[in-house]
């Protein structure tokens, strides 16, 4: 406590520092001229003076909701600076991101927090409440806003009769891509596309992967939708039905979907992708039927083991992986490589594979010795995250090192290297002078790095 207390209080001393500088000249420069002054320039500046009229004028034309002036801040940290509520208002209302932090690590809540700004302070933290309930942080891929509904997965009558009611949709996918519509315009740039029986009903027969996902919570509760996800091999069948729609690759396209669709899709996916693959019974080879709405494989061959009991051979997989940010024995580095197919100048969390019998902080403290050579001690849970690519399960945690000199598995990594915060700040918001960076917002990596430099805002490293 007392730390933290003499922390704040040094703090205190520095807050001009967080002045940002198109503030101090606007002051100066109000009038007229304002007519003329870049469009940027403009829209910071209203935002940091409350000016609406102007705001809501300019987030019409160009300026994008989530633009960034040379210090990494956006319109709502300017707004949240200076307490500007009805500003603040409209760039959530926008749908602006949150979660973006400037060149120091700060997000807008953590500006409007230090700068005692209770007003911007809990509008901001209702929008994030009211977006994320529970208040964790959630990951990419795990908005997932069907209600999976296990129990009606075994009545076959109210599945074969949901399949075919009017107001049940289907997403299609072919070769684990879903067929989707683009939205140039949009934040996110693809929505999937939802099918009705009756057009989709041509592309269902015997041999046809089906996957009943869980029932649209949004939807008529009286009316219970349900959606379902399709394999349908042939593309041309699907642009027959829809010609306005395309299939969207996993990289990057995925990353593109608004975060609910993203999170049907990594049940979706992973899903279609088991039961393509899995086809014959593990323990005696003989061919499998599916059941239970997708969600099972059941051996047709009566006398085998796995017709007796539970057997987990009949469910699908999930492989949980480890992703760890490794912070240096002072605290004030962290270890970050590249793996071999990496975009180039990409570095990122390392990560691995758990296997049978390890707890999650002992696989993390075996991957990174077999990676990094470094010994980890302290192990802590971060997040996790579903990665459909195409099967694990990213179990997020922050792991102590007890030593510094790396030995690179070469056969695994290109790289990997210990790097200090303001560097980390600067691969987050791509301003790094080598053009480094780390991976987008939507992957774990991504956010545990993030959480790291926040927690490490007011330190001085
Ligand atoms: N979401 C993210 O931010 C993020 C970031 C990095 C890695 N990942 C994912 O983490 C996962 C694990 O990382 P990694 O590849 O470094 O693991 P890893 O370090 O364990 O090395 C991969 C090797 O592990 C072996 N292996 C053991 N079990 C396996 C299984 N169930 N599936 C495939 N290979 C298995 C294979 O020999 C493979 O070549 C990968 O799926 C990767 O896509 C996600
Ligand atoms: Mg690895
Ligand atoms: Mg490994
Ligand atoms: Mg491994
Ligand atoms: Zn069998």
């Amino acid at each position: 406590m007392l730390t933290l207390l003499s922390q704040y209080r040094h703090l205190k001393h520095v807050k001009y520092l967080y002045r940002p500088l198109s503030v101090m000249s606007s002051e100066s420069r109000t009038g007229p001229d304002d007519a003329k002054k870049p469009f940027t320039d403009r829209f910071f500046d209203s935002a940091a003076n409350g000016n609406i009229e102007e705001l809501t004028h300019l987030l019409k034309a160009t300026v994008i909701v989530d633009e960034r002036n040379d210090n990494g801040w956006t319109g709502l940290m300017l707004a949240s600076r200076y307490g500007h509520a009805n500003a603040i208002k409209i760039f959530l209302e926008k749908g602006c991101d949150v979660n973006l932090v400037n060149k120091t690590g700060q997000t807008a809540l953590d500006i409007a927090q230090f700068w005692d700004q209770s007003e911007a302070t809990s509008l901001i933290m209702d929008y994030v409440k009211h977006d994320n309930p529970d208040k964790q942080l959630r990951n990419f891929f795990s908005y997932n806003p069907l209600l999976r509904c296990a129990e009606k997965r075994k009545d076959t009558n109210w599945l074969e009769n949901k399949m075919r009611e009017d107001s049940t949709k289907y997403i299609a996918f072919c070769e684990l891509q879903p067929y989707v519509l683009s939205l140039p315009d949009n934040k996110w740039k693809y929505q999937i596309i939802r099918f009705c029986y009756s057009d989709i009903q041509s592309c269902i027969n015997d041999k046809n992967l089906v996957v009943f996902l869980g029932i649209n919570k949004n939807g008529d509760e009286t009316e219970e939708q349900a959606v379902f996800a399709i394999d349908v091999p042939d593309e041309k069948k699907l642009k027959t039905i829809n010609p306005d729609g395309t299939l969207l690759q996993p990289f990057p396209g995925s990353m593109m979907l608004e975060p609910s669709e993203a999170g049907i899709l990594a049940e979706a996916r992973t899903m279609l992708d088991w039961l393509d693959r899995y086809k014959f019974c593990a323990t005696c080879g003989s061919s499998t039927s599916v059941t239970e709405g997708g969600h099972k494989r059941v051996c047709d061959k009566k006398e085998c083991k796995t017709n007796k009991g539970i057997h987990n051979t009949c469910y699908p997989r999930t492989d949980p992986s480890v992703i760890m940010l490794v912070i240096s024995l002072n605290g004030k580095k962290c270890l970050l490589g590249r793996g071999k197919r990496f975009p180039p100048k990409m570095y990122s969390c390392l990560a691995g594979f758990m296997e049978p019998g390890e707890t999650i902080e002992d696989t993390c403290r075996r991957e990174v010795h077999e990676e990094s050579g470094i010994e980890v001690g302290r192990v802590d849970y971060h997040s996790s995250q579903p990665w459909p690519f195409p099967a694990s399960l990213m179990l997020g945690c922050l792991a102590y090192a007890k030593t510094e000199h790396l030995k690179v598995d070469e056969d695994e990594l290109e790289d990997a290297r210990w790097f200090r915060r303001p560097e980390l700040v600067q691969m987050l918001t791509r301003q790094h002078p080598e053009g480094l960076f780390v991976p987008p917002e939507q992957a774990i990596a991504h956010q545990i790095i993030k959480s790291w430099v926040r927690k490490t805002t007011n330190s001085n490293l």
